[in-house]
């Protein structure tokens, strides 16, 4: 894959997600973006209110806890509670338009899983967002067969580009679910949140 900024600029991703809790597959396209992209830094970036999900997350601070725990590995990743001290619903072209802001000249990426790029026609002010990051998109295993429309997508969203990483079978609503059944979440997400988990009583 050719990167695509010119290479003395600062390279930026933006990962945002509920992370209720974070998991393998989170961490796996975190990895794969900063080795493909190149990345200098990585914000992880936990959605404040999430006006397309019909349940209520976790309280912010345990979310904001548990992603310190589960990238805690990656020198390159700051996580970033910006959209947790937003009022109302949080939007990401707002993010990205602070971050242009915060950074000038840097080149930002946005990293989504698939689930959300084909959901990315449904985002507030979607058609300015290719001006303001590279999107960058990781397939899922859990995909319902909707692989193929990537090249339809790519008509619409200039500069798609799709991450080279293997699917990883995992999801927060499967780890939920572990959770509440008393099975082990271990192969889901890090030791270290699974004990906050536990601690935590969440779920
Ligand atoms: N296994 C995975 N592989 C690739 N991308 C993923 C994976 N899990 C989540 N993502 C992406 O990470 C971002 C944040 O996801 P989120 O925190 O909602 O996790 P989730 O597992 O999709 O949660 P839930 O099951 O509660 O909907 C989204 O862009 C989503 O598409
Ligand atoms: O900006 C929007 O309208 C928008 C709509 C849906 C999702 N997003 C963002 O996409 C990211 C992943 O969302 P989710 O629901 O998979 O956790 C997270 O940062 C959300 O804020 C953003």
């Amino acid at each position: 894959m050719t990167v695509p900024a010119a290479a003395s600029f600062r390279r930026i991703g933006v990962f945002g997600g509920a992370f209720d809790p974070p998991h393998l597959g989170h961490h796996a396209l975190a990895v794969t973006a900063i080795a493909q992209l190149q990345l200098d830094a990585l914000h992880i970036i936990p959605t404040g209110h999430a006006w397309h999900k019909s349940r209520t997350l976790s309280d912010a601070s345990h979310r904001m806890a548990m992603a310190e725990l589960a990238f805690a590995d990656l020198p390159q990743v700051v996580v970033d509670g910006r959209e947790l001290a937003r009022p109302g619903p949080t939007y990401t072209v707002d993010t990205l338009l602070e971050l242009q802001q915060e950074n000038p000249g840097a080149q930002l990426y946005l990293l989504i899983g698939e689930d959300q790029a084909h959901a990315l026609p449904g985002w507030s002010r979607w058609e300015r967002l290719p001006a303001l990051a590279i999107i960058c998109v990781a397939a899922r295993a859990d995909s319902t067969g909707a692989k193929g429309q990537f090249d339809a997508l790519k008509a619409q969203v200039p500069g798609l580009t799709v991450l080279n990483m293997p699917p990883v079978d995992t999801s927060a609503t499967d780890i939920r679910h572990r959770a509440t059944t008393d099975q082990s979440l271990v192969p889901l997400v890090f030791e270290t949140v699974a004990r906050y988990i536990d601690q935590h009583h969440l779920y």
